[in-house]
This record gives C-alpha cells, sequence and structure tokens, in this order.
C-alpha cells in the first residue's frame, strides 16, 4: 500500500483517484510516500523520509524547497499549463475593469440604497468620475511567454490591443503558440518605456524577485498599470509606494495583497484567485493526482521540475530506479553494483536535466528481498546516489 497526504484544498476529482484506488491511502500516516499540495509553504517542513515525490497542483514552485528535495532524493513535480486559461481570463477581467475603473464604481454604486428614488439621479450627476479608457489600441507588455503569458498576449491582440512581450528563454512550444502579430521586445526596458499596461507571467526565482524594482519605475510610461498575477515577490515593495505615489503607475493589480501593499493608493487587490475555478482546480488536480502516481508506482517521470522527463514501458519483470548526480560513471557503477546478482538486463534509460540524473533498469527475474535489501544498500553507497527504489 503506497500512502499520499495532502496539504489544502485539493479539488476531489483528484482526491477520488487516490480513494478510488485500493492500493493507496489518502491521508493515512504521519510518513507518506508521496505529498499533494498547492500553496503551502513547505520551506521549512519536515519531509518524513519516507516522502519519494511531491506534486504541486498548480505552477509556482516557490512554496516548495527544490535543492532540499532534490538532495534528498524527493522528485517535486508541477502541473504546467492546467490552470492557465482561468488565470488568462482573469488578468483580461482585470485589464478591462481596472482601465474601466469598474470595481471602485462598483463599490460606490453598492452604497447608494440610502438615496431611494434619487438612485438614478445621483448615478447620473457622479458617474462622470469613473470615466475610464478602453484597452483597444492601448499597448500591452507581456512579461513571460510561458503558458499563461502566451494565451494573455493572443487574446489581448483579438481585443484590438498592440502587444509586445519579452522573454529570452521562450520554449519552442510557447512559440509555435504565439500569435505572429505580438511584438518582440528586445530587452524589458522597451516594455517599461513604451506600454500603458504591463503583466508579469514569469516564476519567482532568485533571479526575478524584485524584476520591477526602482530602476523599472524610472523607465515607465506616466500613469502605467501592471497587473501582477504571478507573485508579489516579483515586484519591489519599498519603491512601489513612490511611484503609486507620483503616479508613474496608475494602478497596481495584484493577486498577492498584503498589509504593506494594502496601505498604498491605487491597488487593486485580488485575493489569490488567479487559478480559482472549478475546472482549474479539477484540472490541477486530476494532473497532479496521476503525475505522483504513475511515479510512485513505475517510477516514470512526467512534468518534474528537479528531474528530466523518463518513460520505460514496463518490460522486465522488477524495476530498479535511482536519483543520482549528473556526473562521470554512474551508469557504470549502478550496471556493476547488478553483476553481483545474477540478473540480466531487459532494458534500460538514462536521462539528466543540468546536475541531476534518472536511471531506470528493467530487471530480467524478480530479487529475493534479501537481494533486493544488498542490491540497494550497494547502489545507495555510490557516491552521488540520492535515492534508489525496486519496484
Ligand atoms: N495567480 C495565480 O493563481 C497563479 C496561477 C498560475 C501561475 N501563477 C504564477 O505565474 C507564473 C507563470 O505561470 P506559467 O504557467 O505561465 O509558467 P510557465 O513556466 O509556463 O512560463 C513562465 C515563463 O516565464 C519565462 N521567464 C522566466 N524568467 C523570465 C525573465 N526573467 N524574463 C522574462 N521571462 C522569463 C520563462 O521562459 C517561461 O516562458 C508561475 O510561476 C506562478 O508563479 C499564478
Ligand atoms: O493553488 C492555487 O490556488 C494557486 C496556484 C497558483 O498560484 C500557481 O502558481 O499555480
Amino acid at each position: 500500500m503506497l500512502t499520499i497526504n495532502t496539504f489544502n484544498a485539493i479539488s476531489q476529482r483528484g482526491l477520488s483517484l487516490i480513494e478510488e484506488d485500493l492500493n493507496y491511502y489518502l491521508n493515512g500516516s504521519g510518513d507518506p510516500d508521496g505529498i499533494l499540495v498547492r500553496s503551502k509553504n513547505l520551506h521549512d517542513f519536515e519531509f518524513p523520509e519516507s516522502v519519494k515525490a511531491i506534486a504541486r497542483a498548480g505552477a509556482g514552485v516557490n512554496n516548495i524547497p527544490i535543492d532540499e528535495c532534490t538532495e534528498k532524493g524527493i522528485v517535486v513535480f508541477n502541473t504546467p499549463g492546467a490552470n492557465a486559461n482561468a488565470v488568462k481570463e482573469l488578468v483580461l477581467a482585470n485589464l478591462i475593469a481596472s482601465s474601466r475603473n469598474l470595481f471602485s464604481a462598483v463599490g460606490w454604486a453598492q452604497t447608494l440604497q440610502e438615496h431611494g428614488d434619487d438612485v438614478a439621479a445621483v448615478v447620473e450627476a457622479k458617474k462622470k468620475e469613473f470615466v475610464g479608457s478602453e484597452i483597444k489600441g492601448k499597448k500591452l507588455g507581456v512579461v513571460g511567454l510561458g503558458a499563461i503569458g502566451v494565451l494573455v498576449a493572443n487574446d489581448a491582440l483579438a481585443l484590438g490591443m498592440d502587444v509586445v512581450a519579452y522573454d529570452p528563454f521562450i520554449s519552442v512550444d510557447a512559440a509555435w503558440r504565439l500569435s505572429r502579430d505580438v511584438n518582440r521586445a528586445m530587452h524589458i526596458d522597451e516594455v517599461w518605456a513604451e506600454c500603458d499596461f504591463v503583466t508579469l507571467h514569469i516564476p519567482l526565482t532568485d533571479k526575478t524577485n524584485r524584476l520591477v524594482n526602482g530602476s523599472s519605475f524610472n523607465k515607465m510610461k506616466e500613469g502605467m498599470t501592471i497587473l501582477n498575477f504571478s507573485r508579489g515577490e516579483l515586484v519591489d515593495e519599498s519603491t512601489l509606494g513612490q511611484a503609486l505615489e507620483s503616479g508613474t503607475v496608475g494602478k497596481y493589480v495584484t493577486d498577492f495583497p498584503n498589509p504593506r501593499v494594502l496601505s498604498m493608493k491605487n491597488v487593486v487587490p485580488v485575493p489569490h484567485l488567479g487559478a480559482s475555478t472549478v475546472e482549474s482546480e479539477e484540472n490541477c488536480a486530476v494532473m497532479a493526482t496521476k503525475q505522483l502516481k504513475t511515479y510512485l508506482e513505475t517510477g516514470n517521470i512526467k512534468h518534474a521540475v528537479n528531474l528530466p522527463d523518463v518513460e520505460l514501458p514496463y518490460s522486465g519483470k522488477m524495476r530498479l530506479t535511482v536519483m543520482h548526480k549528473n556526473i562521470p560513471n554512474m551508469v557504470g557503477q549502478i550496471t556493476t553494483a547488478l553483476s553481483g546478482f545474477a540478473v540480466n538486463i531487459a532494458d534500460m534509460i538514462n536521462r539528466s536535466k543540468a546536475t541531476w540524473a534518472y536511471t531506470m533498469i528493467d530487471l530480467d527475474h524478480v530479487l529475493t528481498e534479501e537481494e533486493q535489501a544488498g542490491l540497494k544498500q550497494k547502489i545507495e553507497s555510490i557516491e552521488g546516489v540520492v535515492s534508489v527504489r525496486l519496484i
């Protein structure tokens, strides 16, 4: 039996894939084989030794200590693209709503009941204070052209906007999906200088932390609206307040409110709703659960952030999986360890991603419990090996 524990509210569509499988316990013990999580911060979490994999039902993995997990032999998955449409729709909604002052106007209209039969007259007298602008013909900058950025860029074009985008690391897949009418910014400063709206769709990493900062604000077109549905830390809050005060930034729409940002003027706080649709929560939960179960049951890896995709059809009687550093002679040492157990290799695969690698070897017969323990111990003692499983 395998155990998967969950953090956060995971959609029932995903949980049923565990509950209805007789080989699994859901939230069954303190020593789970896998963890399903959404936004819970796991940086201070003590991972039990039993944990072999974590699946993040969502895109951002900044809540998970990836390097620590990798060193402990834990594979970390996310669900690329599974919530992209939900985020795109909310970004477009906020693009229009912020341009039309919709939230403050509606907030005001909700207070009018006391005017009784005069409501219509009060509305007509005051509505000029909420006059907005159309987004058609305005310039939108999209920073990050991954699953979400591409959808936003393409649909903004359809709404009549000029779109300029910046992503020096764009994937070939994303480039294929991007409309050729999206203009390419060669430097992020072009986005700051030219755009009426900028929307951020990049992961939070050491390199992108405070990507939008005092130097960016100095280059911005006066009155620009920034939409941040990626992560709060991408914007330097110590200089944002002044940029909003001076009008350099006309509005800051953020899915990540905190006390500091809430005290600033012209902030539109959204309570982290980017991925909060029934459809997106189901997509993420189902994808995360399937990836996690596949890894636990077969060792095959799809959409891990710390290891490459590795798939091998099961062709032997027993499977050996080894997670190890991407250094010379690892496969040689693993097969040498196997040679002491008089077992033939039916098939094998080795793939690497940056400094880490993964080797799967199908064996032509089932080893005894004693042999399995001996083989595991031998391979675990190889320098650079962080996880060994026999499935
Ligand atoms: N608000 C929400 O509920 C919500 C939901 C989903 C995702 N997100 C956030 O949005 C982020 C993006 O999601 P996604 O699904 O599009 O991810 P993705 O991985 O598909 O795309 C990210 C893109 O950013 C690009 N990029 C990385 N560094 C960059 C830089 N310095 N400058 C420009 N581009 C850069 C990458 O090349 C990639 O194309 C996630 O990491 C997550 O933090 C938030
Ligand atoms: O789980 C959520 O609601 C938010 C997910 C979102 O921030 C993500 O990065 O995918």
